[in-house]
């Protein structure tokens, strides 16, 4: 064996004290190594997700997820700082239950935040039942509530901004109101029957929205209609069409007789309320602008008279008649007296996106007619009196 082959051969044939080494090195290799990696990979993961949470947390503001519910809750702090604690600048308008402001959040997200003044009526049950109805909603015909704020005093929500106001701006605005085509009326009115048949029929949780009218109709960029305001909106239950109301919420001139006497309400009471927006849209006038009967009362008369060109806005006249007169005839289906008489929403949507199907004739709206009147306005129009004339 030659000097180097007798090295080589001692470097290669173990010895016991190699062995010893060995076994230390394989079990240091199989478990240690791994360990440290291991150990390595989990410090860096769990830094890594620190600081993505952290971040998040900055983007969205401190937004944190309710243990409740699934709702943003935002701080105070953020709500001052994205309306710059509440600039009267920043005041979008004035609403019973309190002052609406624009905000922008940390991240560029343009919000509306409603203030809840204290003493609204709306209590602390109030106030969750809507945040809790509402972001569960969806739908593009209905304003998104993003989340809540509930410290110290202030009940705040916050609503995704619809940046071209409320529709009772350009309706009863007399400029603006020419910029409402004919088209466009029609867009927007089809939208906030969307919007109803959705919150009626369509979504998990069956609403009525109970204050229906132009100022809670929102138009977004392209002018869409979103249906806004739900503070007083109710679940209630499928058989539970007539539930008694144990407290009256809505605005005079568009509530349903039914409600205003009796505290009855159902989906029929909010197709009165569209009913009394429609003949608003059509008109260019309040409801509350016509002294002593109101719109319905006062478009039934000229329906009866065969005259119905007369409740038509001026800017509208230039449009076929057969429309304007299609759209009347749904107003006053869904004013009626009779809450069974009324459409539901889907039965308007049907009637308006139809040209041949046939649309029934209405009978006399609520407040329009005295006992001895029929039904169905047969009756001379001298008779006609006012049951209710603070509208
Ligand atoms: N999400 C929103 N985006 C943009 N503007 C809004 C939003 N919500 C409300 N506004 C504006 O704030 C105004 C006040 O709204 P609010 O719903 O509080 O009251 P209202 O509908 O006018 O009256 P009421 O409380 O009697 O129903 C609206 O007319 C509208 O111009």
């Amino acid at each position: 064996m030659t000097k180097v082959s007798m090295i080589s051969h001692a470097l290669t044939l173990p010895t016991n004290k190699n062995k010893g080494r060995r076994i230390w090195s394989g079990t240091i290799v199989i478990i240690v190594v791994p360990t440290v990696i291991n150990l390595i990979v989990f410090v860096g993961l769990t830094i890594f997700f620190a600081r993505r949470m952290k971040s998040y947390k900055e983007i969205t503001n401190e937004c944190s997820v309710s243990d409740e519910q699934p709702m943003l809750r935002f701080s105070l702090g953020m709500i001052l700082s994205a309306t710059s604690d509440f600039s009267p600048e920043n005041k979008l308008g004035q609403g019973g239950f309190g002052a609406v402001y624009k905000g922008i959040l940390a991240n560029g997200q343009e919000i509306a935040v409603k203030r809840l003044v204290s003493g609204s009526g709306q209590g602390d049950t109030e106030f969750r039942n809507e945040v809790s109805l509402l972001t569960r909603l969806q739908h593009k015909n209905v304003v998104k509530l993003l989340g809540f704020c509930n410290e110290g005093d202030e009940g705040i929500l916050v609503y995704e901004l619809v940046p071209n106001s409320s529709l009772d701006h350009f309706i009863f605005d007399e400029e603006k109101r020419s910029l409402l085509k004919w088209d466009l009326r029609c867009r927007i009115i089809e939208g906030v029957a969307r919007g109803l048949v959705y919150l009626h029929e369509d979504s998990q949780l069956k609403i009525i929205h109970r204050d229906l009218k132009a100022s809670n109709i929102l138009l977004d960029a392209e002018m869409n209609p979103k249906v806004a305001d739900f503070g007083t909106a109710r679940l209630f239950d499928t058989d539970e069409s007539r539930a008694e109301t144990k407290r009256i919420a809505g605005t005079r001139g568009y509530m349903a007789p039914e409600y205003l006497n009796y505290g009855q309400i159902s989906a029929k009471s909010d197709v009165y309320g569209f009913g009394v927006m429609l003949l608003e849209m059509i008109s260019g006038k309040r409801n509350n602008s016509f002294e002593g009967e109101g719109l319905p009362a006062f478009a039934w008369k000229r329906w009866v008279e065969r005259k119905p060109e007369i409740i038509i806005d001026q800017y509208l006249r230039a449009n076929p008649i057969h429309e304007i007169t299609k759209l009347i005839q749904i107003g006053l289906l869904c004013v009626q007296e009779n809450p069974a008489n009324r459409p539901t929403m889907s039965a308007v949507i049907v009637w308006f996106c139809s040209e041949t199907i046939i649309i029934p004739l209405p009978k006399a709206p609520a407040f329009a007619r005295t006992q001895s009147q029929s039904e169905n306005g047969t009756m001379s129009m001298s008779n006609f009196s006012t049951e209710l004339s603070s509208r």
